[in-house]
């Protein structure tokens, strides 16, 4: 990651935000859209090709996010996207800060999903929780079949922030993650000299970066 463009993750410097605190994160989405693979490229700068191994049930990874000069510390739930499992995870929803929702660009029934798993989102999660939708597999540009402007509208319309993600190339991952930690942050410590954080905002200003969400 260049430490330029963003701000850093995985310790660093700075004092503990609320040090105690994990602030619990979810990855929900259809099985299959690569919510696995973006927390691994996450958590590890990696992506591991090869045959796909559904996850089952669910499972979390600790990660200390840095941003604005203290860290945030996330817990990051990574969920099974099969019908099956959707009673297990749904009671992990009650609790979570922050919901990193995905789709496959190159499957259109994982994002015409997209509103029922809002629906569910608006009944089982806490009415402020953050959420952020993701296009991944963006990489797989030839195999696509979501425009990126569906999915801005379709977010647009819900008001919450996009982005395309790679997990594959690691396109955008810190970037949602860091949003993520951003906001939560703000949230819970706004100073009353900064100015108020808009998550939607930070997200499209930095996707306007040059040098930004290229995936090649
Ligand atoms: N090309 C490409 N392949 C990806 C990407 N993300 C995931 N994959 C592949 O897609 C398949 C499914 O990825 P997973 O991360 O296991 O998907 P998941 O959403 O966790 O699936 P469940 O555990 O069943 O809910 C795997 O074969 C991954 O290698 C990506 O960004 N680009």
């Amino acid at each position: 990651m260049d430490p330029q463009r963003l701000d850093s993750y995985q310790g660093g410097a700075g004092p503990d935000f609320n040090e105690h605190v994990l602030h619990k994160t979810i990855l929900v989405g259809d099985s299959g859209v690569g919510k696995t693979s973006l927390l691994v490229q996450f958590d590890q700068g990696k992506f591991i090709p090869g045959s796909f191994s559904a996850t089952v049930g669910i499972g979390f990874t600790n990660k200390v996010v840095t941003v604005d000069g203290v860290r945030v510390k996330l817990q990051i739930w990574d969920t099974a996207g099969q019908e099956r499992f959707r009673s297990v995870t749904h009671a992990y929803y009650r609790d979570a800060q922050a919901l990193l929702l995905l789709y496959d660009i190159t499957n259109k029934s994982s994002f015409d999903n997209i509103r029922a798993w809002l629906t569910e989102i608006h009944e089982y999660a806490q009415r402020d929780v953050v959420i952020m939708l993701l296009g991944n597999k963006a990489d797989v540009n030839n195999e696509r079949v979501i425009r990126s402007e569906d999915g801005e509208t379709l977010a647009r319309e819900y008001g919450v922030p996009f982005m395309e993600t790679s997990a594959k190339t690691g396109m955008n991952v810190e970037l949602a993650f860091l949003a993520i930690a951003k906001e939560l942050k703000h949230r819970a410590r706004q100073q009353a000299d900064e100015p108020s954080f808009q998550i939607r905002d930070y997200v499209e200003s930095q996707k306007k970066r040059p040098g930004c969400c290229s995936f090649l």
